[in-house]
């Protein structure tokens, strides 16, 4: 496991993770089946542990994944201005409880001089990647922006993302409805508040 910004280790916490681990999963589902006072016997939940795990396997499937790979290929197109896909659904778990949080994510960039682009869905499959991972909003954006940046090394680069944090929603403070939005901003998009304004009225400009 070589790539830059994998960071998950293994339950013992030294080494990195390389698959799904899919007979833990269950078991330590059972275990907190009992834990929560439940019969992981019983009828409707005799199948749940393999499940959840498969469902676990699902979420977290971007732990597997090289983010490199999804940017290994750009083409050469002479365009050096912002290019922005808004609107990507965006599904992920919050690491400090392990309850999804969703919204939508916003990724554009400007290309270098040699028009280094990728393609469309590669943003979203980006997206998707590291939102597949334990996460927290900040460091999922964060990432999102700085994968294009290592990749494409374009002119700069904006994500915002706009999500609902069930952890937010469902228990705890139970503030349903609140947006909690981040953003990244890399070269251009930082140090020129003109081309991150564009990138920003865009972004804004398509709600109603
Ligand atoms: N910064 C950040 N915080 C998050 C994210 N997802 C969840 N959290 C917060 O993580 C915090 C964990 O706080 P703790 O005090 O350790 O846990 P807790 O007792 O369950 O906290 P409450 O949610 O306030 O009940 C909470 O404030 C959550 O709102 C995220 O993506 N980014
Ligand atoms: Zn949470």
């Amino acid at each position: 496991m070589t790539w830059t910004d994998q960071t998950s280790t293994s339950n013992d916490g030294l080494r990195p993770v390389p698959v799904f681990d899919q007979d833990r999963a269950e078991r330590a589902v059972r275990e907190l089946l009992l834990a929560c006072g439940e019969d992981p016997d019983r009828d409707g939940l005799r199948d749940t542990p393999a499940r959840v795990a498969r469902a676990y396997r699902e979420m977290f499937g971007g732990l597997y994944t090289d983010p490199d790979e999804v940017l290994a290929k750009t083409f050469d197109e002479s365009h050096e201005e912002l290019v922005l896909v808004t609107d990507i659904p965006m599904y992920s778990n919050c690491e400090h409880h392990l309850l999804p949080f969703h919204g939508v994510a916003h990724v554009g960039y400007i290309p270098n001089a040699n028009g280094k682009v990728t393609g469309l869905s590669k943003l979203a499959r980006l997206v998707d990647l590291y939102a597949k991972r334990p996460q927290v909003q900040e460091r999922l954006t964060s990432q999102v922006a700085d994968a294009l940046n290592r990749k494409l090394e374009p002119r700069g680069v904006i994500v915002v993302m706009e999500a609902e944090h069930l952890c937010m929603s469902m228990r705890g403070i139970r503030k349903p409805g609140s947006l909690t939005v981040t953003s990244a901003v890399r070269g251009l998009m930082r140090t020129s508040a003109t081309s991150r304004a564009e990138a920003i009225e865009l972004i804004k400009g398509r709600r109603p």
